[in-house]
């Protein structure tokens, strides 16, 4: 599909919210300026469709993310301050310093890490190991509330005069907001990174090493590339999308024009100060045509040797890394099935209490990449990930969330994509372990496209 714009509506609460703006930079305005401390106003707003909103508005860096509950969500535009390193060795303590910079607020950071710990090439050019935005607006949704707030963090007088600045240009922006309708067009080129018989190939090698002991599971990517005739609508898909997985995270994150953007069902983790939520989800069976062969398949993600070892590993893997870190774990929770569109994964929830100096540095480091988009042994398979793949993966099966004073979570990237321009780049992965069939795995990274597709047309 490309966007070609056939007429224009009104964003319904577009020229209220502009007014809010206004207000609150006014307000702004009026106090002292203070180097380096985050300034922050805020107020409550009518509701507006977040994702319609960030899709009009296009002149600051966009980010979004919508919680798994369908009742939370958060969308930031422009940046009042950014946080980034290029490799995780350089910077283990960005998501601490991130947290102390909004100690005692309400803001959050919206952002994500690569999947290797490295910055991306190519594609992934300008995708450092780790971004996390401080926008200079941000609105919030909570159940049917909506927040508006503006933060200021600047250097020296003149920068703040520039955040002010940039916040009148949004809301002069915002109040001209129009809904894009569009007509749908079609993709005028695809390639894959691995075709069916480099499929087959890089399966049997996994196998292979499997069986001589070298690993126990890795999970092998693929990227789809395709090219429009002009630039799909990203937030209008990323909505549709929603929509069609209402138990999912739904994010986007633009960086110098392009953006990463996905719905994932899976959380890295939750953790409101010592508690801390996550689980282990892998273990993947199509979704049934009809209710009977639905929990027929159901049946199978809970009762088959292949899908049960598959997912057993990935809990296991998660409670031994939160050893050294929790005071208690809890996985007394049996596993279940999570549904989505298209197929429907073994889902176990796993909660722990951290003990009381564990930073979110550590719990990252130690939890990413899970088991569920890597491996196990984690070096071995991310060394044979990095010898066999023929893609760069750069935030795909990395992570996007939103750190915040209390409360921080990340979902798992997966179930995403690239955009810049009129090329997207889609990712999808699977997990290979003794008992995988090539051709079954093949059918999985398809359906895990397909949804995506679905949502384009
Ligand atoms: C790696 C991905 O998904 C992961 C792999 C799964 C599997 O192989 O069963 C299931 C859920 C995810 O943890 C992906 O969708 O790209």
């Amino acid at each position: 599909m490309t966007i070609q714009a056939l007429s224009f509506l009104t964003l319904p609460s577009a020229q209220s919210l502009a007014h809010s703006i206004e207000r609150l930079c006014a307000e702004l305005s009026s106090r002292p300026f203070t180097a380096n401390r985050l300034q922050r106003v805020s107020c409550d707003i009518p509701a507006i469709d977040l994702l319609e909103l960030l899709s009009s508005v296009a002149i600051a860096e966009r980010g979004y993310f919508a919680h798994r509950n369908q009742t939370a969500a958060v969308a930031g535009f422009g940046q009042a301050l950014e946080l980034k390193i290029d490799a995780l060795h350089h910077g283990p303590s960005l998501l601490s310093r991130a947290e102390m910079i909004v100690a005692g607020t309400d803001a959050v950071w919206i952002g994500g890490c690569s999947y290797n710990g490295e910055s991306g090439t190519g594609q992934w050019q300008d995708f450092p190991a780790m971004r996390f935005l401080l926008p200079l607006l941000e609105i919030r949704e909570d159940h049917d509330s909506f927040q508006l707030a503006l933060n200021l963090f600047a250097r020296d007088a003149e920068h703040w005069e520039e955040q002010l600045q940039a916040i009148t240009l949004l809301s002069r922006s915002i109040a001209k907001a129009k809904i894009k309708v569009t007509r749908a067009a079609t993709i005028t080129r695809r390639h894959q990174s691995v075709d069916r018989q480099q499929w087959y190939q890089q399966v049997g090698e996994a196998l292979q090493k499997i069986g001589a002991g070298e690993f126990h599971k890795v999970v092998l990517a693929r990227e789809v590339a395709l090219q429009f005739s002009s630039p799909p609508n990203i937030f209008q898909t990323l909505k549709r999308w929603r929509q069609q997985l209402p138990s999912s995270f739904a994010f986007a994150i633009e960086n110098r024009g392009k953006v990463f953007w996905g719905c994932s069902p899976e959380r890295l983790f939750k953790r409101h100060g010592q508690r801390l939520c996550t689980e282990a989800m892998a273990g993947t069976v199509r979704r049934g045509i009809n209710h009977a062969e639905d929990f027929s398949l159901e049946q199978q993600l809970k009762t088959d040797d292949k899908l049960t070892r598959e997912h057993a590993v990935v809990a296991d893997v998660i409670c031994e890394s939160l050893l050294p870190l929790a005071e208690s774990i809890d996985h007394s929770q049996k596993p279940g099935v999570y549904k989505l569109d298209r197929i429907q994964h073994r889902y176990q929830s796993l909660n722990a209490v951290l003990k009381t100096d564990i930073s979110t540095d550590q719990l990252y480091r130690q939890l990413h990449p899970t088991p569920a988009v890597c491996g196990h042994p984690r070096a071995q398979a991310q060394a044979f990930i990095s010898s066999c793949e023929l893609t760069q993966r750069g935030w795909y099966s990395g992570c996007v969330g939103l750190i915040g004073a209390t409360q921080t979570e990340f979902a798992v990237a997966i179930r995403s994509a690239l955009s810049d321009r009129n090329h997207l780049w889609l990712y999808s992965g699977v997990g290979i372990v003794d008992g995988s069939d090539a051709d079954a795995e093949w059918l999985e990274l398809e359906a895990k496209i397909e949804s995506l597709l679905a949502a384009l047309n």
